[in-house]
């Protein structure tokens, strides 16, 4: 009896308390992008580092990244109650405090930041610093209430992991890393776009102006096709510029036809099913995409 009471008093709500604490750090999207941060730490010259050094950079980027996310959800809490898909968040139903969110924020920044600088250098913390600021001030804060552009100027923050975890590595800023994040950049309009288009109720309702509520639905179709045209071409760069050989050309020609094709038939006669579809995808085309960078590199 003692033992059920202690797990009904003390063990359950800690658990539930851990689960609201790690939804706010959006914990998948967050494991994406240090997938990507570490494809820019191996495609980075060899500096030598140790195994370490290089796991520590990515926890550092990785707790950065989760404290911009905790601070989105701070801000966003009166958006979030208004949607069906986000109305269930901790801090929207005040099941999570505000204050107690943001000091979670807080540590994690401080401790992430640490971690960079003592295993990394001064410029990497900087720049990963740059696009906790950019996502959780400027787009959340800003961009995302102000324009139907809001994500394409804010997906910049997003892209920055590629050359975080480069600039992890050698500490330098260089060119190549930039066309990993513009990978990223032109990838995010239709990961996004997608997903608002069938979520577009949510977002008139809640006087946000994402483009499929601003502009319809039939122009976002189309701004999808253009950027997935625009990511095809971009995704040949790393192969032209001698970064990337063969292995990765074919896998991004494969993603990116698949890509192309499903943008094409939303544009046509899309539903919104195919416009889920075509979000889900999205994500699997990413991380297939910086694992064929990966793999290309050892082969
Ligand atoms: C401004 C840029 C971006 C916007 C506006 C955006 C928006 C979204 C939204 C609204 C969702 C749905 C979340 C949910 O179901 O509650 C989502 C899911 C996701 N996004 Fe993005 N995204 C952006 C950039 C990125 C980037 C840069 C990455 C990774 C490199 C990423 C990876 C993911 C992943 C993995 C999911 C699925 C999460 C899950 O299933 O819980 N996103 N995104
Ligand atoms: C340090 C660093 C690399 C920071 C980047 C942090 C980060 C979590 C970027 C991902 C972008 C993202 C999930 C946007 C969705 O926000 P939203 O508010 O439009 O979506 P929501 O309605 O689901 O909250």
């Amino acid at each position: 009896m003692a033992y059920v009471n202690t797990l009904n008093h003390y063990l359950l709500p800690a658990i539930n308390r851990s689960r609201d604490y790690l939804a706010i750090c959006k914990i998948k999207v967050v494991l994406m992008l240090v997938i990507t941060a570490w494809v820019g730490i191996a495609l980075a010259p060899d500096m030598s580092r140790t195994w370490l050094q290089q796991v520590m950079s990515l926890v550092g980027i990785g707790a950065l990244s989760a404290s911009a996310a905790a601070i989105n959800h701070v801000v966003d809490r009166n958006i979030d109650k208004q949607m069906a898909r986000t109305r269930h968040r901790p801090v929207a139903t005040e099941r999570l405090s505000a204050s107690h969110a943001v000091a979670f924020a807080l540590i994690l920044a401080l401790l992430g930041t640490f971690t960079i600088v003592v295993f990394s250098n001064w410029l990497c913390a900087w720049f990963t610093l740059a696009s906790l600021v950019g996502y959780a001030v400027i787009y959340t804060y800003y961009l995302k209430r102000a324009t139907p552009q809001n994500i394409v100027i804010g997906g910049l923050a997003g892209a920055m992991p590629p050359l975080l975890g480069w600039l992890s590595e050698t500490g330098a800023l260089m060119a190549e890393p930039w066309l990993l994040v513009m990978i990223i950049f032109t990838w995010t309009p239709p990961h996004f776009w997608a997903l608002a288009i069938a979520r577009r109720n949510d977002y008139a309702r809640a006087n946000i102006p994402m483009l499929p509520v601003t502009h319809g639905v039939e122009f976002t179709k189309l701004c999808i096709l253009v950027y997935t045209v625009l990511l095809t071409l971009v995704c040949v760069l790393p192969y032209l510029i001698g970064m990337s050989g063969g292995v990765y050309l074919g896998v991004a020609c494969i993603l990116n036809g698949m890509f192309l094709l499903k943008a094409f038939e939303l544009y046509r006669n899309g539903t919104d099913l195919m416009a889920m579809s075509l979000f889900r995808f999205s994500i699997v085309h990413l991380l297939v995409l910086f694992v064929a960078l990966f793999i290309d590199k050892w082969v």
